[in-house]
Formats: C-alpha cells, structure tokens, sequence
C-alpha cells in the first residue's frame, strides 16, 4: 500500500523540468556529488526515484491514466492487509489498466496543450495507428466501445465488490454509534413499556371494581383484554429487526405489529401479534485471520467464505394472508372444543410459524394437546406441532408449516457476527430457529450428539453442516477427525483432508474407514488414544482438555470428533464389538476432547440401544415415520410431525425441552470446493496418528476383528464370562447375548472346550460348564494370555 501511495504521490507531483535535471544523470548514480546537486534541485518532492517514476511513466507510458493501476494497487495492498482473497484485487488492476490505455489513447487523439501528458508514448502510438487504421471517428467509436464494455462487465464484479467493503466499513465504522443508538432505543422502549403497565393495572383495577359491582354477570374470558397484548412477543435482550414495508409488504411498525379488524378475521377475536423475529448481524468472515502457521511451521489458510454459493435475494416477505387463515382456521377448531384464547402472537420462522396462544384461565393444557391430529386436519397441513406449555411462558405453541418454505443456505448462517466472534471450542452450526435466530452450539459441551431420522430427512446434509463449520472455525491444530462411513457413499468427500484434518490409523491405509471390521479396530484405536490422553493429563495434573491446552500451549492436544454415518450398518454387522468401544468413548471421553457424532436412518432400539441413548444427552432427530420412532430417539413424540428437509428437533443435553430448529443446506459441490481447497494446501509434515490398541487384552479386536494373537476369537472372554456366568453353555445363549452368527458363536464355543472352560459336546446333552466361579475364571484367563 506504501508502494502504492508513493507510486501515486510520485505521478501527481511531476515536474516537466525535472526531466532536464534528470537527463544528465545515469540511472545509476545514487550517490555522487552530482546526484546531490540534481536531487536538491527537482521539483518531486518525491526524490529523484519519484521524478524518475513520474517522467517514465507519464512520458513513456500511459501519461497521468498511469495513475490509475496505481490507485487499483492500493487496494491490492488493502486486500492483503486484511487478508482477502486476491481474485478482486487482480480483476481491478486488470480493469484499471485497461482504462489507462485507453483513456492514453482517447488523449492521443485529441490536440489539447497539455494531451502530451495526458497520452505518454503509449497512448499516442496507439492513437496515431488507430486514427491510420480506421480514421479518426472509427478510432473514437472503438476506444468508446472498449471502455463501455470493459466497464460493464468488469464493473459489475466491482460494484458488488465495492460495496461490500463500503458496507464492512460502514459497519466498524457503525459500530460505536449503533450501541449508542441501541441504549437511547432501549431506553424508550423501557419508558413506553412501564407506561404501558401502568396503563394495564389501571385497567385490571377498573375492571375488577367493575365485576365486583356486577358479581351475577359473568365476564366472558374473551372480552376487553383482547384489545391490548400483555408483554411483547420477545425477550428484552433480543435484537429484533423492524420489518420495512417494502419487504413486507405492511406498513411501517415496529418490531412487531399486531393484526386485528379486517385482517385478523371476525371481530371480537384476539388480535395477531406479528413478530419479526430475530435479525442476526452479518459480518464478513474473510475479515478473520485467514492465515496461520500450523505448529510444524506449515502455513494454513482457512478457507474463504466465497467458497460457498452466494445466498439468493429470497422474498422475505411475510405471507400475511397464510397467516390470517392459519390463525383463523385454528380458532374456529379451538371454539368448536370451547377452548378460549385470549392472545396469539406469531413468529414467522423460515419453515413453520410459531402460534403463541394464551389461553383463558379456565382451559386445561392437556386438551389442546389431544386436538394436535384434529388441528392437522382442519389446517390441511403436515407439520403441525403442539408445544404445551411453551417452556418458560404462560403460552401453548401451535407450529404451522409456512405457506412458501425458505432455505437457510449455509453461507448465511456462517457470515454471522455470532459466528465470527464466537469464543466456543468446538462451534457447529445447527441452523435457525423459529425465531430465525442463527444456533450455534458447542459440540465439546454437548459432549456426543445422536442425529437419528429417516432416510432422506437430511442427516448427511447436516453432518456436511457441522464438519463445515468445524472447517471455517478451526486449524488442523486444533481439530482432527475420525471418520467412518459404512454407506461408502456419504463422506468421500473428505478424503481431501487426509493431509491436515484426517487421523491415521496404524496398519491401516484408508482414513476414512468403510469396513466394518475395521471400524471396530479403528474405535478400539480411539479407546487407547482416550486412555493416553487420562495418562497425560493426570501426568500434568489437571482435569480435562482445556486446562492441558492453556497450561502446555506447545504441546496443546487436538480434540478428535469421531463421526460415524451410519451407526446401523455397524451394529448389524459388528454388533457389540462397536457397541463397546462406542459407550466407552461417550462415557469417558468428554474431559479429554474426544466428541462423538453418530448418525443412524433405523431409530430402533437394536441400534439406539439403551446404553447408547443414555450416553448421548445431546440428540438430534429429523423426519421420522412414527411416533415409536420419535420416542426412540427423544423419549418423546414430536419428530414423526416434522416437514422433512432438514427440519429438526434439538434436545440439549441441559435443558428438558426439544427446540425445533431449520437445518441450513450445503450442497456436494460446496463441500468439495472447500475440502479441495483445504486438500490443495501444503501438507503437514507431522500427521496425527492413532496408537495401536491393545489387541491381547479381552475384548481387544485384531484388524480382523476375528481373531486375537493367540488364534482365539475377540469375543472368547466375553463368551467365557457369559457361560460362567449363565452356567449354561449353550452356542444359542452365545448368539443371542453377543450377538454372533452361528458359525462364529460354534467356534468360539469349541474354544471354550479347549480351554478347559466347558464339556465336550456330547450328542444332543447341553454341555457343562466346567469353571464354576467367576474367580476362577479370571485366574483361568490370566493363566491362558
Ligand atoms: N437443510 C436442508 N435444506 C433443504 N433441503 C435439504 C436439507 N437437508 C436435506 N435436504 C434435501 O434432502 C435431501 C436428502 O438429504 P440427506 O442426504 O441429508 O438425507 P439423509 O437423511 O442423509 O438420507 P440417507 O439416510 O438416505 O442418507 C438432500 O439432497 C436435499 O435435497
């Protein structure tokens, strides 16, 4: 930018009579006596570099249009300063230069006193072969038409470049006084809301002086308290956007507006507040640091926002017609059962609108919870959820499918203030709530997230949302992922990562692990990475991941999410050999940065096992095809009403309540430029790689997972202790418990016999067990290793 400025300085500031100076001095004689002499005397204040910059160029080039590049390698240098992709800037200078040659020429045209400096050697040869080539007016007509189209059509990539830096630096320049405008607004609101009170008690007591006057008459609960809503539909530390009336398409209100009279239907029925929802503040995330050096002294560059696909100008407009049938609709069902609502208020979310209904007093929760199938019915809607109570309101939700849905591209949940600054550890990127509030949670204080629906409801979508969010807010330092994909089909995508994100697995070439087997092998390999991390953090003496990283910042351990897309396909194949390396991660390995994902399309309980749903709070469900199904995952019903397409139910691992939320889409080919990009970089000299399991030890898997180094099958103790156990040693009981085929539950069988554990088979006579204590078989076992 310096170069930049000096380069600019240097051109406005020439001097037609330094040239004079300038001639008699070599070009390379800084130093000498002479050189003294001419620099003293120069008119550039610039030094005898600026007057020889300005001379050549303004002479010999493109005369003052030299100017122009220059001014475009200001912004190259800004554009490096803030760490912005160089595309723009080299499409610029492109343009700029163009237009220097020919404005030069334009000048070289002209006969104007000064159109010497105007045009400079270049301008003017081109003018003088132009004006022979095709006369003076085809010369003027071709550079005006090479102006006009260069313009257009690099100048339309400008303009949107443009403004985008003029909006980010209005933004930080906004900053300030929007927080001061902020407090005067919250403020007033604060004022109009005490008044407001005030009002309503007056009201209250005037009322019940009035029902204690006429104690016979009975009040209906829908009378006078209809008119006024009792507290704005949103909690004072949201922010919520205004909506302006050309988006709209209603009148200029403040952040929610109510619908009563012609609009809200018949008279006399509580009016419809509107509520806007949430507006999250955009911030460029380009504006980060994008470059960082990896700890093996290997630079890494985040990948750049523009990777992904520009989110489309939707229509935001409310579809306030939807609404009002919606609501209208709703009230007659809730009259025809007497259920009286006092208020509603909406929020347009992106996929469903939240009805928030009050009730009267005398209505019981419970029966607006039994008409969610009759409210289906009498809005010709699928979707239709019913929150009763809503958590922490004196409200029941009815959620409604919109008239027109919305995609949340992913581009615009990530280009969030929210996101950019977020201080999370592990930040994912869930997608908008009904109140088209961006949700970020912390996947290492979820710590495991179950994501169950049925095939086709978006489960993949979602696992490419987290890992991309996981990409745009971490280094390799930071995170590396275990992947397993029995669907073969689902993350080969990220093979690209193998160099900086993916781990290693020894004696294994595949990183992103498909078999079976050796997903089991390669989970058993988590197991012990988990257990030397214990021993490395008790070894420092501190408790968990965190306190390691900030107190050995050079020997900061990466976390590890371990994602598993397709948890059926295991359990079918691998059965409990996958179950247990699973429950112990997720049992154990929250303090050491070791986070599970775990995706399954077969919510049933021979793959959401009890023991699996109890290690995993945090649970995500999609689309499901039935209440059972729901239940399975959530322990409730809920996820067999969801729209599909991303529409899920969040259950947090700290709060009782599932929160519905609209999963943001990234399409195959969003992913591949990011991982391609990331695949693209220098690979990192030091790879990340798992230690080798113990495979002696009992339940240890070999690759195979068949066989241990003895020859004995993995599952040989765990079958020696079942019989022990049972006291019944029979190849079914083997099947059924451990989950094996026939053939391979037979042989462990006849391991069993020759370890002496039980009988030889003897015709159609069960065995015996011949160890008749558990004591003795843990000797016995010793004795065998
Ligand atoms: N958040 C979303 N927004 C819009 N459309 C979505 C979203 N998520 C998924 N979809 C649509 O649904 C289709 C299926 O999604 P996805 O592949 O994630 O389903 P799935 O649950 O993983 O299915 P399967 O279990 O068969 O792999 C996508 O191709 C896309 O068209």
């Amino acid at each position: 930018m310096l170069a930049a400025l000096f380069f600019i300085g240097a051109l406005l500031s020439f001097h037609p009579e330094d040239e004079s100076l300038l001639s008699s001095l070599p070009w390379n004689d800084i130093s000498s006596a002479e050189a003294r002499n001419v620099a003293d005397n120069i008119g550039n204040p610039f030094g005898l570099l600026g007057a020889r910059l300005s001379a050549f160029f303004i002479r010999s080039f493109f005369g003052y249009p030299a100017i122009l590049p220059g001014i475009s390698l200001l912004f190259w240098g800004w554009s490096l300063f803030r760490q912005k992709s160089l595309k723009s800037a080299l499409l610029f200078f492109l343009y700029m230069l163009f237009m220097a040659i020919d404005i030069a020429a334009m000048f070289g045209l002209t006969s104007m006193p000064f159109s010497d400096y105007l045009s400079g050697t270049i301008g003017r040869m081109m003018a003088a072969m132009l004006s022979t080539l095709i006369g003076l007016t085809g010369a003027w007509v071709l550079l005006i038409a090479v102006a006009a189209i260069t313009s257009f059509y690099m100048g339309r990539g400008l303009i949107s470049i443009f403004s985008e830096n003029v909006r980010s630096a209005r933004d930080n320049l906004g900053k300030p006084l929007g927080a001061l405008s902020g407090w005067i607004e919250k403020r007033r609101k604060k004022k109009t809301e005490k008044a407001r009170l005030k009002e309503e008690k007056k009201k209250l007591k005037h009322e019940r002086n009035g029902v204690a006057e006429n104690s016979e008459t009975a009040v209906p609960a829908h009378s006078d308290s209809f008119a006024q809503p009792a507290s704005p539909p949103y909690r004072e530390d949201e922010e919520i956007f205004p909506a302006p009336s050309e988006q709209t398409g209603l009148p200029d209100l403040p952040q929610s507006y109510a619908l009563t009279g012609a609009h809200a239907g018949v008279s006399g029925e509580p009016e419809m507040i509107i509520s806007a929802g949430v507006h999250e503040k955009e911030a460029d995330l380009d504006e980060r640091r994008l470059k960082v050096k990896t700890k093996d002294r290997e630079p890494y560059r985040f990948p750049s926002i523009d990777l992904l696909e520009k989110v489309p100008d939707d229509d935001n407009r409310i579809d306030e017609q939807h609404l009002t049938e919606s609501k209208r609709k709703l009230l007659e069902k809730l009259n025809i059962y007497k259920i009286d609502v006092v208020r509603i208020s909406t929020t347009v979310g992106p996929r469903v609108t939240l009805f928030e209904m009050e009730l009267a007093p005398d209505v019981k929760v419970s029966r607006v919870k039994s008409l969610e199938n009759d409210l289906a019915m009498a809005l010709a809607a699928r979707g239709i959820r019913i929150i009763a109570p809503i958590p922490g309101k004196n409200a029941v939700g009815v959620e409604i499918p919109n008239g027109k849905p919305k995609t949340v591209w992913l581009r615009s949940v990530l280009q969030v203030e929210k996101f950019k600054n977020s201080t999370l550890k592990l930040p994912i990127v869930l997608g908008k709530t009904i109140a088209n509030e961006v949700f970020i949670a912390d996947l290492a204080a979820m710590p495991h997230l179950l994501i169950a629906g049925a095939t086709g409801a978006g489960k993949s979508v979602c696992i490419n949302v987290i890992i991309s969010s996981l990409l745009y807010a971490c280094s390799p330092d930071k995170v590396k992922f275990v992947m397993i994909d029995p669907k073969r089909v689902e993350l080969f995508h990220y093979q690209q990562l193998k160099n900086h994100f993916l781990v290693r697995f020894p004696g294994i070439d595949e990183q992103i692990i498909t078999d079976p087997q050796k997903a089991v092998y390669a989970l058993k390999c988590v197991v012990k990475e988990m257990e030397l991390r214990y021993e490395c953090l008790e070894k420092a003496g501190v408790r968990n991941i965190g306190d390691y990283n900030q107190r050995l910042p050079e020997e900061a351990i990466p976390y590890l999410v371990v994602i598993i897309d397709e948890l059926a396909d295991l359990m079918i194949t691998a059965g409990r050999e996958v179950e247990e390396p699973i429950i112990r991660i997720a049992q154990l390995a929250r303090a050491v940065g070791i986070h599970l994902i775990v995706a399954t399309q077969r919510p049933s309980v021979d793959v959401i096992t009890g023991i699996i749903k109890a290690n995993f709070p945090s649970r995500i469900a999609f689309q499901v095809a039935s209440r059972v199904d729901s239940r399975t995952i959530l322990d409730g019903s809920g996820a067999e009403q969801l729209l599909g397409n991303g529409d899920m139910l969040y259950q947090p691992s700290d709060q009782p309540k599932t929160m519905r939320i609209q999963g943001p889409y990234v399409s195959s080919d969003e992913v591949e430029a990011i991982t391609t990009f990331i695949g693209a970089q220098n690979a990192l000299k030091n790879m990340f790689v798992l230690p080798v399991p113990d495979l002696q030890k009992g339940n240890g898997a070999s690759m195979s997972g068949m066989q241990d180094r003895d020859g004995r099958d993995s599952m040989f103790e765990d079958a020696a202790r079942l019989v022990v156990m049972h006291q019944q040693a029979s190849v079914s009981l083997l099947q059924r418990r451990l989950r094996l085929g026939f053939s391979r539950a037979a042989r462990v069988m006849d391991q069993l016999e020759y370890s002496g554990i039980v009988s030889e088979a003897d015709g159609s006579k069960a065995r015996e067990v011949l160890v008749n204590s558990e004591d003795s078989l843990e000797l016995l076992l010793r004795n065998l290793d």
